[in-house]
């Protein structure tokens, strides 16, 4: 097994971030209002949410695509809201690899897998290129060595997005950035690609942070994220839900129990032997704090 080419996986870091768009109208939209978050290297995200709750506008800062408007964003220990123009770039096409929606509509039809490959790194510096594990031999490690040849009309759509993931990696990033990977495929085809997923993480060490809507998909990565109107809402871990305390003291609610907890309703919070247990309150003043 040849040494690992690639950089291992880099950590993400959010202090505080507010991220607003002005629209053509002149009209402010806040898309992240104070996300705290902290991704370790190596470690695989899903995040969650609703349709313009912010889960896109995260990965473009993560990308460097955006430079947030409050607060910090710090990719592999650079804080993008400071770092020239030219480090970010290179951050854009050395440490993190987009696997963007349609990302396979972007690939080269009548080439086959190794040219596509070689396409994506004409980005890369070419001292790192030349650092970079070759095409074959990196389809090979991906197990997508029968694809290696055929170009890439007449491929199926699934067959077609695992080339579209192996030229996003190809560049040796150390944090992949997926949005919707899967939503286009049907079953096989998506837990291929989470397979392929799972694979670079393991071989590589690569860091992962995922958009999806899809709940099976959230499920099968280590931690899942819900943003919810522009904040952490909550988190799964290992298929456990977890509420997340925001740094004003609030607390966001699981969305499986959300409903039963509906805003304005007070909560004693009672200290255990091993935690503290939140008790919802039907009659402030009274003994008998009712049960959610
Ligand atoms: N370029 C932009 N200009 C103005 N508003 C924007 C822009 N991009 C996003 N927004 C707004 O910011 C908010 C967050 O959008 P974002 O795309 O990050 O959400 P999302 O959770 O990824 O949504 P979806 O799941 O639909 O892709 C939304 O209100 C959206 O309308």
């Amino acid at each position: 097994m040849p040494a690992v080419p690639q950089r291992t996986g880099v950590a993400v870091r959010c202090v505080n971030v507010v991220q607003i768009y002005t629209t053509a109208g002149g009209h402010d939209v806040v898309a992240l209002r104070g996300v705290n978050l902290d991704i370790r290297p190596g470690e695989q995200v899903a995040l969650l949410g609703p349709s313009g709750s912010g889960k896109s506008t995260l990965l473009s800062l993560f990308g460097g695509v955006l430079r947030p408007s409050a607060g910090k964003v710090i990719v592999d220990g650079q804080d993008i809201s400071r770092i020239s123009e030219a480090e970010l770039g290179r951050l854009r096409s050395g440490t993190v690899a987009s696997l963007l929606q349609g990302a396979a509509r972007n690939l080269l039809p009548y080439a086959g897998a190794v040219e596509n490959i070689e396409f994506a790194r004409r980005a890369v510096p070419t001292a790192v290129r030349r650092r970079l594990l070759p095409a074959t031999e990196l389809l090979e490690r991906l197990g997508l060595r029968d694809l290696a040849d055929r170009p890439l009309v007449g491929m199926s759509g699934g067959e077609k997005q695992r080339i579209a993931f192996a030229a996003a990696i190809s560049s040796g990033a150390g944090l992949l950035l997926a949005d919707e990977p899967t939503s286009q495929l049907a079953h096989d085809d998506r837990d291929a690609m989470l397979e392929l997923i799972h694979l670079v993480n393991r071989e590589f060490g690569t860091t992962v942070v995922l958009v999806t809507h899809d709940p099976e998909v959230a499920q099968q990565m280590p931690r899942s994220i819900t943003i919810r109107n522009g904040r952490i809402g909550s988190e799964g871990r290992h298929g456990f839900d977890f509420g997340v305390v925001d740094e004003d003291g609030t607390v966001h609610i699981p969305d499986d129990l959300a409903g039963r907890f509906p805003a304005g309703m007070l909560v004693r919070f009672e200290p255990t032997d091993d935690g503290v247990l939140l008790v919802p309150v039907d009659e402030p003043g009274s003994d008998d704090g009712g049960h959610a």
